[in-house]
């Protein structure tokens, strides 16, 4: 089977989403091809704690199940960013939940965290979109270059970008899958 051709389905439209996607993908399947629709979250802008971010997720297959019944998919991919405030700080970063759709099983990954500034967490709200505001506080970076490198990569300088970020949380995904299988790294055919 080391051939067969994986379809997956992602939940979004975004260029740092279909990216990590991508790149993910390419490391786990000899031969896939990725579909990508914009569906909503029914959440807030903005999510503020793991369990809506993650329900988003779940939100964004079931509505992409509706929209897509017609394209038999293998996984269903929903990736979804968060700020979450501590004592210490708030923290950007992201959920990414997989649906394998043969067995109905639904696997989870988060992704490392960048703080964020002062300037940014005094303007936050769970209805504030993260990027309009880095975009009115640093107008130096363009709406091309946040699509890019998501708010994190920008505040890195491009250490840590969103890309890299929801490919964190997909390997966190993919590997649980790969756990649940008794599987090893690497061997795509378990896929
Ligand atoms: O995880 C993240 N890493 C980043 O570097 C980043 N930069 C901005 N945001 C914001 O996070 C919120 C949820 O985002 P989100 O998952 O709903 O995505 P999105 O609205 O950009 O795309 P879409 O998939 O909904 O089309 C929105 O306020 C985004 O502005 C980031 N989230």
């Amino acid at each position: 089977m080391r051939n067969k051709c994986v379809t997956i389905l992602l939940s979004s439209e975004n260029e740092a989403k279909i990216s990590s996607v991508r790149k993910v993908c390419t490391e786990l399947f000899p031969n896939f091809s990725l579909y990508h629709y914009n569906v909503t979250s029914g959440i807030s802008e903005t999510p503020e704690d793991d369990d809506e971010a993650i329900k988003g997720c779940h939100n964004r297959i079931e509505n992409i199940e509706k929209e897509t019944s017609s394209i038999h998919a293998d996984y269903i991919i929903a990736l979804e960013g968060l700020i979450n405030k501590s004592e210490f700080g708030a923290f950007v970063y992201g959920w990414a939940v997989i649906k394998e759709t043969g067995v109905n099983k639904y696997y989870y990954g988060c992704s490392g965290k960048v703080m964020l500034p002062s300037d940014i967490t005094s303007k936050l709200s769970k209805n504030v979109k993260l990027s309009d505001l880095v975009l009115d506080l640093y107008p130096q970076f363009s709406d091309d270059d946040l699509k890019k490198l998501g708010t994190n990569g920008v505040l890195t300088h491009g250490l840590y970008t969103r890309v890299q970020e929801f490919e964190t949380a997909l390997k966190c995904a993919f590997g649980s899958l790969v756990v649940q299988r008794g599987g090893q790294y690497g061997q795509a055919d378990y896929f």
